[in-house]
């Protein structure tokens, strides 16, 4: 049963008034109690903050006198400190949310983070800890040794209100799936902000089981629209960062969305859970050094994305160790030596025999023909002078001379992958020869130009050419390779100064995070400050302990080869809802997806309740879903909105749009408001509204912390908004090829209201919800 300080007279409905006054008193009473509690939770809160401060201006004082290795460690513990600091600010807002009382007649408070007095007596568990997944677990059914589940709202720092859930048999409706509904309510309704937030305090039973599954292996969460797939995949990747802390610190979590618009969407997420350290990156930012543009034709996306490639690439990789046809004659000083193609040949085949990637295998192919053309060279020298050369002066001579280096790199150039790549895609003869499986209308699709944009399908075949082509650096000179071996020992020095931070932390009373990357970064050379989420970020070959995969449904066959190679483990969280998947290669299974690189071996969840959209919105986005043929799961909403769907023929758009978005504005006052329209009339459309509402208007180029954004279809996935207005969904379904994906995910973005304005027909499916704007403008 749930009761509320604010719902007390419709819930409990107490038969007397006296029995009403006694419900009173005791509400007061529990209030009184847990408001002293909360105080002296944020008391010790600051005083761990004061202790850090303290501990922090310490270390600063030492100044940077000692030892390599000792100011080293001191950097270590400052570090330390200042992200300990950082941690407990943002764990500020809404500190606790909830209290067990158990069987044993104890107590205990959830939150945030973990508590200790100073007498390292337990002030609150950590809301992943072992013992807090009761919190979450507990039903009347299996009630778990809970008597009752308090949920206490807070409003940054001061508690507003009390909610009980009594788990007895005699209240089990529902339960399952909806416990603390008035504090889910609560937070389904808030206003949105533009950012995603996190929903410890309401996490739902279905949800929680996904988000406390082991480590180990790839975890597939299907759901329909709004049923909580960002938010599980991000709390269980704090949920693994806290229970993991030993394996994936040293490894690092990596966080992989859509869009840079969804990517900036959900990152407050997991600092406002204390973790800071995880790599987020877009599809288009995978590959180091590369921030790729959308690919805009959904047939080159298919042929890039397609598992052929790996030969492709392969081949177009062999091309370039060339055997030339003729005997080339060249200078070594005032000497000539001659370089026949069966020389080439030969030590081509020596040096693919190392199995060594292109640009490290070249140096045994400089080293084969360097010594061949010595040899030349000094019996051509012995037999003029009379006299033996010195070898190394000859090797020397020969390695130097210029026809010879530049024989050597036509022959085998060491070469980056976006060279390769960028070659492969504007040039005819190297195209052809490396995709010898490709017709001719698939080869001149796929060229460009030479200085055209990598797009988001080049990402996964630079990363493949990169596994290929092996360190370019190391292959001309040797920064890289001795950075690596720097950063290395650094690691290990973190690792041991990480030892001492533990037993630290341990008597600060608190658990908290900090990586041996984090420490390793700031080791490293020159003044710079790297985090551990920089350091793997700039690293293609780092290996992760974890990737979470959201919007997995996007994701190419190549894409998934390129994420699988992040993380040699194999421990994946995908999210996704196959229904949604848009992109031209994306896969309609999740067999189909992740069966060419862990067979059968995945475990798959789904969850079945839609908390963002209101249920006429779900219905309408449903029916035109299914009158178009695409099966869409419908999870059940649980919430009634306000507002019915609204779908306006009109000839005049912008005007309507204009009409609209003022009604929307004034009705979810200080409310988002989402503008959602395809290529064609999206410029239109910006220019339009952002001269209507200049200051208030934002585009994933301009602004996204605007009250009004205008978005296409993809960079709107994944996120929510209070209100969405579709512009021309006719246009939305022909960007997409005829298929209604797009339109389906657009439409179940609002949490309150929808509208869809169209002047070339309203699909099928919304005859319902249609009104002729035509007859009477928008209302
Ligand atoms: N247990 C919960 N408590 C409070 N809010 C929740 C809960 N679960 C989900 N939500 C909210 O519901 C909304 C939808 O969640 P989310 O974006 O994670 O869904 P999704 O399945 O990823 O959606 P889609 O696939 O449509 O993008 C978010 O505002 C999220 O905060």
């Amino acid at each position: 049963m749930s009761t509320s300080r604010e719902d007390t007279s419709q819930q409990t409905n107490p038969e007397t008034t006296a029995d009403h006054q006694a419900y009173e008193r005791q509400l007061e009473e529990a209030l009184k109690h847990e408001r002293e509690y909360v105080d002296r939770l944020y008391g010790r809160l600051d005083e761990l903050r004061e202790e850090n401060r303290e501990k922090l201006a310490d270390v600063r004082r030492t100044g940077s006198s000692g030892s390599h290795q000792n100011r080293s460690e001191r950097d270590a513990y400052a570090t330390f400190y200042e992200d300990r600091l950082g941690q407990l600010d943002a764990v500020d807002n809404r500190l606790v949310f909830g209290r067990l009382d158990l069987d044993d007649a104890s107590t205990r408070y959830i939150g945030r983070i973990g508590l200790a007095d100073e007498n390292h007596e337990r002030l609150m568990v950590d809301w992943r800890a072992p013992e807090a997944g009761t919190f979450y677990q507990a039903t009347a059914f299996d009630r778990q040794g809970v008597q009752r589940r308090r949920h206490l709202i807070l409003e940054r720092r001061t508690l507003r209100n009390i909610e009980d859930d009594v788990l007895d048999p005699e209240f089990l409706e529902h339960e399952e799936v909806l416990h603390g509904e008035g504090a889910l309510l609560a937070a389904l309704n808030r206003k949105r902000t533009g950012r995603m937030t996190d929903i410890v305090a309401t996490i739902q039973a279905e949800q929680d089981r996904i988000i406390r599954a082991d480590l180990a292996g790839v975890h597939v969460v299907q759901g329909g629209p709004g049923t909580g797939k960002t938010a599980v995949a991000l709390h269980r990747a704090a949920y693994l960062l806290y229970t993991n802390r030993e394996r994936l610190q040293k490894s690092g979590v990596l966080v992989v969305g859509p869009s840079s618009s969804f990517m900036w969407y959900i990152e407050r997420v997991l600092p406002s859970l204390g973790e800071t350290g995880v790599v987020m990156s877009s599809l288009a930012t995978l590959y180091p050094g590369v921030r790729a543009v959308p690919e805009s034709d959904p047939r080159i996306g298919r042929l890039k994305g397609s598992l052929d490639m790996v030969a492709v690439i392969k081949k177009a990789v062999a091309d370039r160790q060339k055997v030339p046809q003729k005997v080339q004659t060249l200078s070594v000083d005032s000497s000539r030596v001659e370089l026949r193609p069966k020389q080439i040949k030969h030590a081509r085949e020596r040096a693919r025999a190392t199995g060594k990637p292109h640009n490290q295998a070249r140096e045994t192919f400089v080293k084969i023909l360097v010594q061949d053309l010595a040899d030349q060279l000094e019996k051509q020298l012995n037999e003029s002078s009379g006299n033996d050369m010195d070898r190394s002066y000859l090797l020397e001579d020969v390695r130097q001379a210029r026809d010879v280096r530049v024989a050597l790199n036509l022959a085998w150039m060491p070469m980056t992958a976006e060279t390769l790549v960028r070659d492969l895609l504007s040039k005819r003869h190297y195209l052809e020869s490396a995709g010898a499986h490709l017709s001719e209308d698939d080869v001149e699709a796929l060229l460009r130009p030479k200085d055209a944009p990598f797009t988001e399908s080049d990402v996964p075949l630079l990363d493949e050419a990169a596994e290929l082509l092996g360190d370019f650096e190391a292959a001309v000179g040797h920064t890289a390779a001795r950075a690596a071996a720097e950063r290395n020992s650094n690691l290990e020095n973190a690792t041991k100064t990480l030892e001492n931070v533990d037993a630290a932390l341990e008597e600060m009373g608190v658990n908290g995070v900090v990586t041996a990357e984090m420490l390793a970064g700031i080791n490293e050379t020159g003044a710079t400050r790297m985090t551990a989420a920089e350091a793997a970020n700039s690293d293609r070959t780092w290996a992760y302990g974890h990737v979470v995969v959201d919007e997995a449904q996007e994701l190419s066959p190549m894409q998934w080869r390129l994420l699988m190679r992040r993380c040699p483990m194999k421990s994946f969280t995908v999210v996704g809802d196959i229904a949604q998947a848009s992109a031209a290669a994306s896969s309609t299974s999740w067999g189909e997806a992740l069966e060419p690189f862990v067979e059968d071996r995945y475990r798959l969840d789904e969850l079945t309740v839609n908390y963002r959209t209101p249920s006429q919105i779900s219905e309408a986005a449903v029916s035109m879903a299914r009158a178009a043929g695409l099966e869409v799961s419908a999870p059940r909403a649980v919430r009634e909105g306000e507002w019915s769907p609204q779908v306006i023929a009109t000839d005049d758009v912008l005007g309507t749009l204009s009409r609209r978005l003022r009604q929307d504005l004034d009705a979810v006052a200080g409310g988002l408001v989402g503008v959602i329209v395809a290529q064609p009339e999206y410029d239109d459309v910006v220019r339009a509204v952002s001269e209507e509402f200049s200051d208030l208007t934002g585009t994933s180029e301009s602004a996204l912390e605007r009250q009004i954004l205008v978005l296409t279809p993809w960079e709107a996935k994944g996120l929510e908004f209070d209100t969405v207005v579709i512009v021309e969904p006719t246009s939305v379904v022909e960007a997409a090829y005829g298929t209604v994906g797009d339109l389906y995910v657009s439409m179940t973005r609002p949490t309150q209201r929808l509208a869809l304005i169209a002047s070339r027909g309203v699909p099928a499916g919304l005859e319902q919800w249609t009104t002729d704007g035509r007859e009477s403008p928008a209302h």
